[in-house]
């Protein structure tokens, strides 16, 4: 047991799904997986191992927020042995022909967190996707036709932004979509050797203000989670 995972050593696989919201993970353990053991309750932040044709997987939430990332992948990476670590998280779009329900591979995480400069003295650190995961999520997504787009993201550490209009600078840019988590993902990742990918959907858009709804959110985003599971 960790401080905030209840699992004995062995309960976790090698592959863990992180989406933000626990429910989340309840939903794509029941939906996807068999043989399903439940293995957190800490919280109410969900986790569950199974197997998905026959390759034992875990899935975790994680809370909303580069914080709460930062304690589950850590420990999930240092006390029980996660080398995979895959975001399946919702995301807004930052640009015209980034549509609702399209599914965005992050390759790299912009932040206006203060993790990384912090941890690194005030110069920036660029937390990139792990490679062999990104170039298999491609080969997956084109053995079942299912189209994703790729390139820069933005991890912010607030939702809710004073100036709604400052999204526009980050999409000048070429920042695709916002989402609360992937650089700190990708940065503990780093730091421990091991591999991470955020595979998003886009639940709405600050481009057109189109949304889905919170079941959608919770529910619908199965392409990602099909593409995911692939990669255990
Ligand atoms: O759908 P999840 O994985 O929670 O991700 C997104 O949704 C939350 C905000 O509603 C933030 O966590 C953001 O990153
Ligand atoms: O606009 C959005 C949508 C999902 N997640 C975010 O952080 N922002």
């Amino acid at each position: 047991m960790s401080v905030h995972i209840e699992a004995k050593k062995g309960e976790i696989a090698e592959t863990v799904l992180l989406p933000g919201d626990p429910m989340r993970a309840k939903w794509i353990a029941d939906t996807f997986l068999k043989d399903i053991k439940q293995y957190n309750d800490v919280r109410g932040m969900l986790g569950f191992t199974g197997t998905y044709n026959g390759k034992e997987i875990s899935v975790q939430g994680t809370g909303m927020g580069i914080p709460s990332t930062l304690i589950y992948c850590t420990e999930l990476i240092t006390e029980y042995g996660v080398k995979n670590l895959v975001r399946v998280g919702s995301a807004g779009s930052y640009q015209k022909d980034i549509k609702i329900r399209d599914i965005v591979l992050a390759m790299a995480a912009s932040t206006n967190s203060g993790l990384n400069t912090i941890r690194f003295n005030g110069a920036d650190y660029a937390p990139t996707a792990s490679f062999k995961l990104f170039q298999k999520a491609i080969e997956i997504a084109k053995e079942k036709k299912i189209t994703v787009k790729a390139g820069g993201i933005l991890s912010s550490d607030e939702f809710y932004a004073d100036e709604f209009d400052s999204y526009k600078k980050w999409a000048e840019y070429g920042v695709l979509c916002v989402e609360m988590e992937t650089a700190g993902l990708y940065t503990v990742a780093a730091k421990h050797n091991v591999n991470a990918l955020s595979i998003l959907t886009i639940s709405d858009s600050l481009v057109t203000k189109e949304r889905t709804t919170a079941e959608e959110r919770e529910q619908t985003f199965k392409e990602m989670i099909e593409i995911a599971l692939e990669l255990a």
